[in-house]
């Protein structure tokens, strides 16, 4: 038996990406679940491409965050858009590599020739955290609802005390160290000796570069206005280093206090994207793609034992890619590195030029060297645009493809960190 295509793979054609503008927690996506804002970019998608009443081949998304009652987030949200129901949906979680995952899924799909054409994204709301119960008092109420008669509900009703009664809120704490996110990078920070400085030049950067593309056009393909929203609300286009230096640390104590709110990513809602098909299904469907998705790659660190920092897992993933297709860091036009926090960009890049941490960590002869930092998120980031976990892979699929196109050839180094130790990365080309 041979493979859906004869055993060779295809190239994968990346035709364009949808997000919401992103919003703040708390704000003015407060109301907005979910099922919400991912069934909008399905539908952005639909608008820009006349998938009205398309069966895709398959829809991949997910969230980090989800109420029980979201089990099938993402097929929902296919009901609930314009493309055909005939159009199968799966969900699945990577922490904040969950739409670059999902993304790589449909990659997939179609490389082996399974399917033509699919969605890959992801969504995140903190306003709609889900709030669980506590242990004690879930267990009891699965007992009440199992109860035959009237007295086993009373009995179980009456067995059930004050301490009982507890909520589970998410936090973004590691379950095996206890350590926020901010808290473990900003033992990274220090390791690297990233200063407060550098954090700082890398957050207003992020921000003039994300106010410039919004100056020139470049967010066309946003849905707007969702929500009352034309524009990611976490941007400030004033920002100024003077500024960033006035706020006080957040993560870290004595030299490890280098992180503001202003260096790190906000809690943030919002939702991406990103339509991805075969060769011919673009020719056929007068679609002309904006980049390839040539590979992807995923690793993950042992922060538990203190012998790697939570985020440095895209420091490890890059190589093992960069190996497979013999290209070099320096072989890239853009390099999108998701900052989740400006010192886990710094730090990946300081890692990258150390010889020590090249040789004995990634069994490298030579470190993989610096990289032209005036290619790095050039249209802005996760520090200015936000961060709704699972929404940011699609955000920066769909920003590096659109670079590409812009330039006409060249290729893009992608880096998404993620809780758990995590890391993944792609590259596109064209
Ligand atoms: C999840 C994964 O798998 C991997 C990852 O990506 S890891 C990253 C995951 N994300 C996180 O961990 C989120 C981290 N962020 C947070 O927890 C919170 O945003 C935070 C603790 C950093 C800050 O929370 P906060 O204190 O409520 O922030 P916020 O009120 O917005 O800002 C504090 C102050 O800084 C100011 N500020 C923030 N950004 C600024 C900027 N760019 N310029 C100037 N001032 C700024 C605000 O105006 C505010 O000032 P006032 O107190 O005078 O109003």
């Amino acid at each position: 038996m041979t493979a859906p295509n004869g055993g060779s793979t295809r190239r994968v054609a990346v035709l364009g990406g949808n997000r919401i503008p992103f919003a703040r927690s708390n704000g003015a996506y407060a109301t907005a679940s979910n099922q919400d804002m991912f069934t909008a970019v399905l539908d952005g998608l639909v608008a820009r491409f006349g998938l009205e009443g398309e069966r895709l081949g398959e829809v991949a998304g997910g969230a980090v965050l989800k109420h029980s009652h979201d089990f099938n987030l993402v097929r929902e949200s296919v009901l609930g858009s314009r493309l055909a129901p005939e159009t199968p949906a799966v969900d699945l979680q990577q922490a904040c590599g969950t739409g670059l995952q999902a993304i790589n899924y449909i990659a997939g799909k179609i490389a082996l020739g399974q399917i033509e054409a699919g969605v890959g994204g992801g969504v995140d709301t903190t306003s709609d955290a889900p709030i669980a119960i506590s242990e004690r008092l879930r267990k009891k109420l699965i007992k009440l609802n199992n109860a035959r008669t009237m007295k086993d509900r009373l009995a179980v009703l009456a067995s059930i005390r004050p301490g009982d009664i507890g909520l589970a809120i998410p936090s973004n704490g590691e379950p095996r160290t206890g350590l926020s996110m901010g808290e473990h990078q900003a033992l990274t920070a220090l390791e690297w000796q990233i200063t407060r400085e550098a954090q700082d030049e890398l957050a207003v950067a992020s921000h003039q570069h994300l106010a410039a593309s919004y100056d020139d056009g470049w967010q066309d393909d946003l849905v707007t206005p969702y929500r009352g929203l034309e524009r990611d609300n976490n941007l400030r286009a004033d920002s100024s280093v003077e500024k960033l230096a006035k706020l006080k640390p957040v993560f870290g104590k004595g030299a490890a206090a280098t992180m503001t709110a202003g260096n790190s990513t906000p809690l943030t809602d919002g939702a991406s994207a990103v339509l991805l098909s075969s060769e011919d299904w673009a020719r056929e469907h007068g679609v002309e793609p904006l980049a390839y998705f040539v590979d992807s790659e995923v690793a993950a660190v042992d922060f538990v034992h203190g012998r790697e920092g939570l985020l440095m897992a895209p420091a490890y993933a890059v190589p093992r890619m960069l190996a497979r297709h013999g290209l070099t860091l320096q072989d890239f036009d853009f390099y999108e590195i998701h900052e989740a926090f400006a010192s886990q960009v710094l730090s990946t890049l300081k890692a990258w030029e150390d010889p020590v941490f090249c040789k004995e960590r990634l069994a490298l002869d030579a470190p993989l060297g610096s990289i032209d930092r005036a290619k790095l998120n050039v249209k802005g980031s996760s520090l200015a645009a936000g961060h709704p976990f699972a929404a940011t892979g699609g955000r920066i699929v769909a920003n590096a493809a659109k670079l590409l196109a812009q330039r006409g050839e060249g290729r893009a180094l992608i880096s998404v960190c993620a809780a758990g130790g995590q890391g993944v990365v792609a590259i596109l080309e064209r």
